[in-house]
């Protein structure tokens, strides 16, 4: 048994650090007679036909079988309404600076004693996929939902009685199991963009007037990861994939926002050049000792811009969220993809997409590439510095997408610093700084950094971040000296030239770096330096400064 669910009455009070007041709030909901536990997949995909508004399409579902739906199951399309990305604005995270907790802990209990009139289904899943990392979690949610609740059953490894049986053989961790309370139809007037409330340390969240698919998966991966850095491992908001290539394998992970191209780096195909054994595009943990990763999810969630209707792929395809429906030539209902309908269509699909899909790797990082979207930034660097290598994660510097809902007036085009292309985190950067500059302390895990934007105006398209990825796989990328900065290096890509000698071009690279040493700066006293990074950032920065 990995995590906490039962207690010895001895061991239940205030004495005991795996309650709270949050906790005790949110698993109390769970247990109300207006829930109704759903065991099975097939329960849950008749529940989610039912919910309204869903469309049962004419699309059938590959593997129905190993995934226990029934044999004639097919994809469910159900849509929002006005948001269609994560509202990261909703967040707030009980214990951090500026987080009143007895005002939370008041809408909280509004909250749930609102629900009480309402009807919600609760079941179980088990994050993380190995006995070295695996959590159970609860989700609680507004029956109304049934088509996220069958989603969420299928993104997440429902907790059958065989894998509560493996489960039961797992790692302990001294936490509690993780409870989602979320009820998409709750409403108050000072958060008219939903409320997403954590208590990390006590593994409950409460996911509030929010609809949007996303919010499920990663208010629990937020929690999860969490939990993983606690006991020993780092988390990583990144796809992670192995190529075999026959004398040797290669390992790499890459870390980006949302939206950024994390997916489409690691379900690339490579038209077949390679086998490929993917771990996941979204989140995964690497245990601190070993180096070993695991899985968090077996499902991908993803976007559906790049699928057409016709693509094959398709048959992976589980459910789909804010993605039209309509009727092909044998009037069967299909749906509509490639953003006809709204930006950020997503699909659950199965892990069976992946052919060489793994739950845990043995062999530990090869390369770590961060995404970013600077346009002062080749379409590959290489950083040989390990300091700098995890500064350069700490500062990564990107663009929102669609995937996000931008509460006011957001510019879609600014550049933002997002550490390590977390979000989600909810302990002191610092101590994910940490964990990172430690994979690549010893020299064995190469550091690139990937721009999958626009350089110098000129767009980066996904053929040549893939087509650079396969030399560097291949050992056949030749890299040269970023100007005069000590450990930098770049692809030379054909139609991306770099040019020193123009001015215009080094005063606004010189104005980014700028701005990620202001961003270290500021940590040092923003929220009573909650996020200050070692001086060795600070120093690092300062240097690759002098040097430009
Ligand atoms: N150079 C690039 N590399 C990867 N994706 C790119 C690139 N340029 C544009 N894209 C597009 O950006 C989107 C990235 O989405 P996705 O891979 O799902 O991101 P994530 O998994 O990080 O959420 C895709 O639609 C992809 O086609
Ligand atoms: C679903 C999300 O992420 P990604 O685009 O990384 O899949 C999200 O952040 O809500």
């Amino acid at each position: 048994m990995a995590t906490n669910r039962e207690f010895a009455r001895t061991n239940i009070g205030p004495n005991n650090p795996l309650f709270s007041n949050f906790k005790v709030m949110v698993e109390s909901a769970f247990y109300g007679n207006n829930v109704e536990r759903v065991t099975d997949l097939a329960t849950a995909y008749a529940n989610a036909r039912r919910a309204p508004g869903v469309v049962t399409t004419d699309m059938p579902i590959a593997h129905t079988d190993e995934l226990g739906l029934p044999a004639d199951a097919k994809v469910l399309v159900s849509n929002d309404g006005r948001v269609v990305g994560r509202t990261a604005a909703a967040r707030r995270i009980i214990g951090q600076p500026g987080i009143d907790a007895k005002y939370y802990a008041d809408i909280l209990r509004e909250a749930v004693f609102a629900g009480t009139r309402r009807q919600f289904f609760t079941g179980d899943v088990v994050v993380g996929l190995d006995k070295e990392f695996s959590v159970r979690a609860h989700l609680l949610l507004n029956k109304d939902y049934a088509a996220n609740f069958y989603s969420y059953l299928l993104n997440f490894q429902i907790a059958t009685t065989t894998v509560l049986e493996r489960y039961a053989h797992s790692n302990p961790l001294p936490e509690n199991d993780i409870y989602i309370y979320a009820d998409p139809d709750w409403a108050h007037p000072d958060f008219p963009n939903g409320l997403a409330l954590f208590d990390p340390t006590h593994n409950v969240a409460a996911i509030l007037g929010l609809r949007y698919f996303g919010e499920l998966k990663k208010s629990t991966l937020t929690l999860a990861w969490a939990t993983a850095h606690r006991n020993g491992f780092t988390a990583c908001h990144g796809g992670m994939k192995r190529y075999d290539l026959g004398t040797r394998k290669f390992t790499m992970a890459a870390f980006g926002l949302s939206g950024s191209g994390k997916s489409t780096i690691t379900l690339a195909k490579h038209d077949g050049k390679y086998k490929v054994d993917v771990l996941h595009d979204d989140a995964f943990v690497i245990n601190r000792q070993t180096g070993t990763t695991t899985a968090l999810e077996p499902a991908y969630f993803d976007k559906t811009a790049d699928y057409a209707p016709s693509d094959p792929a398709l048959q992976y395809f589980l459910t789909a969220q804010n993605v039209g429906v309509t009727l092909d030539d044998a009037g069967q209902k299909v749906l509509v993809t490639q953003e006809v309908r709204n930006n950020n269509g997503r699909a659950i699909k199965s892990r069976f997409l992946t052919p060489n899909r793994v739950d845990h790797l043995a062999e530990p990082l090869n390369a770590v590439f961060w995404i970013m979207k600077d346009d002062t930034l080749p379409a590959v660097l290489k950083i040989t510095d390990p300091t700098l290598a995890a500064v350069f994660g700490a500062t990564l510097a990107t663009k929102r997408s669609t995937a996000e809902n931008l509460v006011g007036k957001v510019d879609m085009n600014a550049l933002v610093i997002e550490p390590f292309a977390n979000p989600f985190r909810c302990y002191p950067l610092g101590e994910d700084y940490a964990d990172f500059r430690s994979i690549f302390a010893d020299g064995k895990t190469a550091c690139y950094i990937l721009n999958t934007g626009f350089f110098n105006g000129k767009k980066v398209t996904p053929g040549v971040t893939l087509g650079s990825i396969e030399k560097i796989v291949e050992n056949q990328a030749a890299f040269t000296p970023f100007g005069d900065i000590q450990n930098v290096s770049y692809l030379d890509v054909p139609g991306y030239p770099v040019d020193f000698t123009d001015a215009d071009y080094t005063a606004r690279l010189r104005a980014r770096m700028h701005d990620r040493l202001e961003y270290v700066k500021t940590q040092k006293t923003a929220n009573a330096g909650y996020n200050a990074l070692p001086d060795e950032a600070e120093d690092t920065l300062v240097r690759l400064l002098a040097e430009l």
